[in-house]
């Protein structure tokens, strides 16, 4: 179930397969399951339309060889472009000028990938990636790197496919960082290797089916009480909007009450939301909630003496921010939060997490699967990364990387909502994995649903997120998966 696979592993199946068949069977399997794909895309009377095919000097464009020979049996006209077998105006040449393409088939690089693409390669990516016709990326858009997602090189290009067949098993870079921008639409073919040859996968995609037994129905006879309370603490001279709509996004996602504990002289109410309470921070009494830590926090003494306090105490809690920014500056904090034994989750974006690791944006993007993981082994926590592609990492090694949200979420204060909904779980009682999957699953899918209702991506506010969440949340429960052996209604 969304097992992803890092290519080291598909090559370890790829390996054992071929050695019990004939030489090229796998090759041949590949492009046939390519050009059925192929065929699907080009629609009906494919003897109308015209495919290019690009193969480069490897496997990958062994494949789209097959792919070539098969669609020209289906009767499309096929030009065949092949890397290696001309220099770089040779190969450009042979891409007729103007000619309108039903398809694109991009079989230059797979996971063979070692380097930059440069030269005719290169060249050839860029016509590519200039034609609005779809594009069929085979196994991996050629330049993009299929463990983290990353285009390879400091100034690399890679293909934007609309499809991409993805051989044996699904690999990471499809997903994550560039990943999504430039797979598009991913179909998994296994190319008949038996699942017994790939290994046990530890990345996953996080789907409703991870958590979604952690939906409840609410009983008649409950109270607010029974929905825990949440603290945010935040609000900084300045910043009070930031722990506000975290706050909102705790109410609306069914927790009992919650608070915005102010570091700063704080609003006296929320006019949109008066069902929030609003406090000084450094007289509230805690006991009791789950708190979330961070939203617009800043750098005071107050702010680092109660983060101090959250980190000492058993509450649930939730480190966002500010509050990592502080953790990371202080070796002290650190060992406060490695030391905690109640659930914890922290949801940094990726300079936040740079920071916390001691490493630069640039490092934690270059594989943020790795990064994530580190975090939350060396805090023992479940951890966050944001960005396209959210990963979320546990102490234990487990990662899944996020297929919902899209760049309307690149916004200011949807990351103060994705903290508060993770707390407000929290303090519904489930435990730190699954709020964290359900919580960035649901806002990521909140905001799907108000870009499908034109709200975005373009000018979507974090403020619009909460009420949309709401709405995805009691989907959830209403549809929620029974635990095996109660009947499926
Ligand atoms: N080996 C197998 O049994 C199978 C392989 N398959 C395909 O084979 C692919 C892997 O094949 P390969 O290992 O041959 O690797 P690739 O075909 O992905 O690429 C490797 C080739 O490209 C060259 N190369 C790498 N980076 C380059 C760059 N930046 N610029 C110019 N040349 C570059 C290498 O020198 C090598 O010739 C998979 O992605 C998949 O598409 C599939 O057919 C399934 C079965
Ligand atoms: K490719």
């Amino acid at each position: 179930m969304g097992a992803l696979y890092s290519v080291a592993e598909i090559r370890q199946a790829e390996r054992a397969a071929a050695a019990q068949l004939p030489p090229g069977t796998l090759m041949q399997r590949a492009g046939r399951a390519a050009a059925r794909i192929a065929l699907g895309i080009i629609g009906a009377e494919p003897v109308a339309h015209q495919a290019l095919v690009l193969a480069g000097p490897g496997n990958n464009g062994g494949d789209a060889l097959e792919v070539a020979a098969s669609l020209a049996q289906s009767g499309v006209g096929v030009t065949l472009v092949q890397l290696g077998r001309a220099d770089a105006a040779g190969a450009l040449n042979h891409i007729p000028a103007g000619r309108q393409w039903a398809l694109v088939v991009d079989g230059l690089f797979g996971i063979g990938l070692a380097r930059p693409v440069e030269g005719a390669a290169r060249a050839m990516i860029d016509t590519v990636n200039a034609l609005a016709c779809p594009v069929l990326a085979l196994d991996v858009p050629s330049g993009l790197d299929a463990d983290s997602g990353a285009v390879i090189g400091p100034d690399g290009v890679a293909v934007r496919a609309t499809h991409t067949i993805t051989f044996i098993g699904d690999k990471p870079g499809l997903h994550t960082l560039a990943g999504r921008d430039h797979a598009g639409h991913v179909i998994v073919d296994r190319i008949g290797i038996d699942e017994a040859l790939l290994p046990g996968a530890s990345v996953h995609m996080n789907e409703p089916a991870m958590f979604g037994l952690a939906f409840a129905p609410r009983l008649h006879d409950s109270h607010k009480g029974t929905f825990g309370d949440v603290a945010v603490v935040g609000g900084a001279h300045g910043m009070a909007g930031a722990p506000i709509l975290a706050a909102r996004a705790a109410l609306l996602s069914g927790a009992g009450r919650v608070f915005v504990a102010s570091v700063d002289h704080g609003p006296a109410f929320d006019s949109g939301q008066p069902e929030l309470m609003f406090r000084d921070a450094a007289s509230f009494n805690f006991a009791g909630s789950t708190i979330v830590a961070g939203p617009g926090m800043g750098d005071s003494a107050t702010a680092i003496r109660l983060l101090g306090k959250a980190l000492d105490g058993d509450n649930p809690l939730v480190l966002d921010a500010d509050a990592i920014n502080l953790i990371a500056a202080s070796p002290d904090l650190q060992a406060r939060l490695a030391a905690r034994t109640a659930h914890t989750i922290l949801t940094p974006h990726p300079l936040e997490a740079a920071r916390l690791l001691g490493v630069t944006a640039g490092v934690v993007q270059g594989d943020r699967l790795e990064a994530a993981r580190e975090i939350a082994a060396r805090f023992d926590a479940c951890v966050v990364l944001k960005g396209s592609g959210t990963v979320i990492a546990m102490a234990d090694g487990e990662a899944l990387i996020n297929p919902t949200g899209n760049p309307g979420l690149a916004s200011a204060g949807t990351g103060d909502v994705l903290a508060g909904l993770c707390g407000s779980l929290l303090a519904q009682g489930w435990p730190a994995r699954d709020a964290a999957l359900a919580a960035v699953w649901m806002h990521g899918e909140a905001a799907d649903r108000l870009v499908a209702e034109g709200c975005g991506p373009i000018g979507l506010t974090a403020s619009e997120l909460p009420a949309a969440i709401r709405r995805v949340l009691n989907r959830m429960v209403a549809e929620r998966p029974k635990p095996a052996g109660q009947p499926q209604s």
